[in-house]
């Protein structure tokens, strides 16, 4: 089962605009190194929707090489709202995927009935556990946990990267009594913290590139969950929730991409159109924030 904290892993670029793939491999070991619990490529912050299909089969490559070293999971990205095509592409996965994170049917709505048969559809044919992407203020698709839940039966749905925007009715009910084997993990960064206490087993956090070993804390404590580890928990909760809210000042990966070039991580802070880089205050905010 999926659990701890997962980094959805930017796509840096060089100079040139190339995909920096060194850059990939020594970002994705600083933060296994770090206590990410795995790592996740082609992600909304990996910018997947503007690289190529050969740039996408090198990061695959890239973080295959690097969890494969550290013994790591690695979880792919895959988004589609067609069933055909996206079962296409979960069947050309490589080698050294241990999971796919597969988004809800965006744009089209189809109704949680067609999300539930999407989903069965899509795990008959995949060559690896599924982790549903639930994420509606992208999709515009409602997912109640009734149908979250529905689907969790299926022996190849093995989590829900859940996304909504907050702690809400439905997340309540989902974590309050998690299917066997079934894992939930927060999307939401600002409120990771609400969402672990409440049972969730871990998340998928763009703004686990920085202070990484703090939100793997963050996961640790709420689950060990005795009387020192929830005041640790509920403090770093809202010091990681403060970051978190600097990260995603502008839309997300830019502010990250800048901070880590300013800290040596990347070659550039480069990002691709219709995305703009950060402003440079936005940066330094997030820097200050780094720093408290
Ligand atoms: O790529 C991801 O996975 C994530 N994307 C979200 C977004 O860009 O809205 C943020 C989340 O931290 C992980």
């Amino acid at each position: 089962m999926l659990t701890g904290i997962h980094v959805p892993l930017i796509t840096p670029f060089d100079a040139a605009g190339a995909v920096a793939v060194d850059a990939v491999e020594k970002l994705g070991r600083h933060m296994l190194d770090e206590g990410a619990s795995g790592l996740v490529a082609l992600g909304t912050t990996g910018e997947v929707a503007a690289l190529t299909p050969e740039e996408r089969a090198r990061v695959i490559e890239a973080c295959a090489r690097v969890c494969e070293e550290r013994q790591a999971p690695l979880t792919v990205g895959v988004t589609g709202n067609d069933t055909r095509t996206t079962a296409a592409a979960l069947r050309e996965l490589p080698a050294g995927v241990s999971a796919a994170l597969v988004t809800v049917p965006y744009f089209l709505r189809p109704g949680e009935r067609g999300v539930v048969a999407h989903f069965e559809a899509l795990a008959e044919e995949s060559p690896v556990p599924l982790v549903i992407y639930h994420i509606p203020y992208r999709t515009g698709q409602a997912v109640g946990a009734a149908t979250l839940r529905r689907l969790a039966a299926h022996p190849r749905i093995a989590g829900v990267k859940y996304a909504t925007g907050g702690v809400d009715q439905d997340a309540i009910d989902l974590v309050g009594d998690v299917p066997e084997g079934f894992a939930v993990l927060g999307g939401d960064d600002a409120v990771i913290s609400p969402l672990l206490a409440l049972g969730a087993a871990g998340g998928i956090l763009a703004s686990a590139h920085l202070e990484t070993r703090s939100f793997a804390d963050l996961a640790d404590a709420w689950r060990a969950g005795d009387a020192g580890d929830v005041a640790r928990a509920r403090d770093l909760g809202r010091r990681l929730a403060r970051l978190s809210a600097a990260l995603f000042a502008e839309p997300n990966p830019t502010v990250i991409k800048g901070v880590l070039h300013a800290q040596g991580l990347i070659p550039t802070p480069d990002v691709r159109l219709p995305l703009l880089p950060a402003a440079e205050e936005t940066v330094s905010r997030a820097l200050a924030a780094l720093r408290a």
